[in-house]
């Protein structure tokens, strides 16, 4: 039986998981559920926005209040995962984007800066049990994150160049943090979907595993790994890692929405949009 040291305490995994559960009703939103492990003070945050958790803003915005609470409660880990048997995130709704209500397209953009600085800058330990496929803004996430677990034959990848779109400079750099700057390169021009097998082997993610228990279970452990570890000191070092790629985005925050919305709004990129969001529909029926 597997086993993990939290808090200095041999613990068996399954009692990591069986029974120690409380909502944390406050960073539970409409579209995020948050739970707290109250022996191992880790939370999992879980996207509800089925079938497929498209970024959508209400989602988003859930997704930032639900990170902020979390850092709120000094839990000692934070999991993101997802309700869907089969999908983590599929990315970004697409549909905010096509046609979009330009008010409206400025604040998506906006959420998505915002979780994304909130999760890849957290105090917070993080880590993504990556149960179903994760494509662009939905790897976006799991990358952010700074161990991640995968179930095998899923998908996961920054697909944008497939689409006919750009991934901004920050999502690169998320991909670049976790993987040879080469590997990142030739992944993110391809917009290369990586298949489980594929991504363990390139290091985007870390372990691959049979299930989401145990997922949550590895994903613990990491956490366990710091128990020896100064929370601050190991926070400082990792503010310190990821400030340059943090500081980019915030130093510019304004001027990569106006980006955002010139480029989505540019009619090639519409019509792109279109055509993607057409063959999503058609492969549905
Ligand atoms: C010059 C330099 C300038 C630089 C400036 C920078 C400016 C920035 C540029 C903009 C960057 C924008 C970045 C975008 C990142 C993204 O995240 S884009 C989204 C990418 N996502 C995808 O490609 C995933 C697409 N979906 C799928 O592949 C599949 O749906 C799935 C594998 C996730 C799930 O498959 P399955 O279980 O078979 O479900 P489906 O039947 O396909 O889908 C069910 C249902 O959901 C709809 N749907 C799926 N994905 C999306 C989505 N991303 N958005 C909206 N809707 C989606 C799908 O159409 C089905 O709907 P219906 O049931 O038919 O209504």
């Amino acid at each position: 039986m597997q086993s993990a040291l939290i808090n200095g305490k041999k613990l068996c995994c399954s009692m990591l998981l069986k029974n120690c559960f409380r909502p944390l009703s406050a960073a539970s939103g409409k579209l995020t559920n948050v739970e707290i492990n109250d022996k191992t003070g880790v939370a999992v945050l879980t996207m509800n926005r089925l079938p497929v958790n498209g970024l959508n803003l209400d989602l988003l915005r859930d997704l930032l209040q639900s990170i902020q609470e979390i850092e709120k409660n000094k839990c000692r880990g934070l999991i993101l995962t997802s309700a869907s048997n089969t999908i983590f995130s599929a990315g970004l709704d697409i549909t905010e984007m096509y046609k979009p209500d330009q008010e409206r397209l400025k604040q998506f953009w906006n959420a998505l800066q915002d979780v994304w600085l909130a999760l890849y800058g957290s105090a917070v330990p993080t880590a993504a049990a990556i149960n179903g496929h994760s494509p662009a803004g939905g790897c976006l996430l799991a990358s952010s994150c700074e161990y991640r677990v995968m179930l095998p034959k899923y998908t996961i990848g920054l697909n944008e160049t497939q689409l006919g779109i750009v991934a901004p400079k920050w999502f690169m750099s998320t991909f670049r943090n976790v993987l040879p700057r080469r590997i990142a390169e030739q992944a993110l021009v391809q917009g290369k979907m990586f298949t489980s097998d594929e991504a363990l082997k390139v290091g985007l993610v870390d372990e691959l595993v049979a299930s989401k228990e145990e997922a949550l279970i590895k994903c613990e452990k990491f956490f366990a790994s710091f128990s020896k570890t100064d929370p601050i000191a190991r926070y400082l070092t990792k503010k310190q890692l990821r400030y340059n790629d943090m500081k980019e985005l915030q130093d510019e925050k304004v001027q990569d929405v106006e980006n955002f919305v010139s480029f989505v709004n540019q009619p090639t990129v519409q019509k792109s949009l279109g055509f993607y969001l057409e063959s999503l529909k058609k492969k549905a029926k």
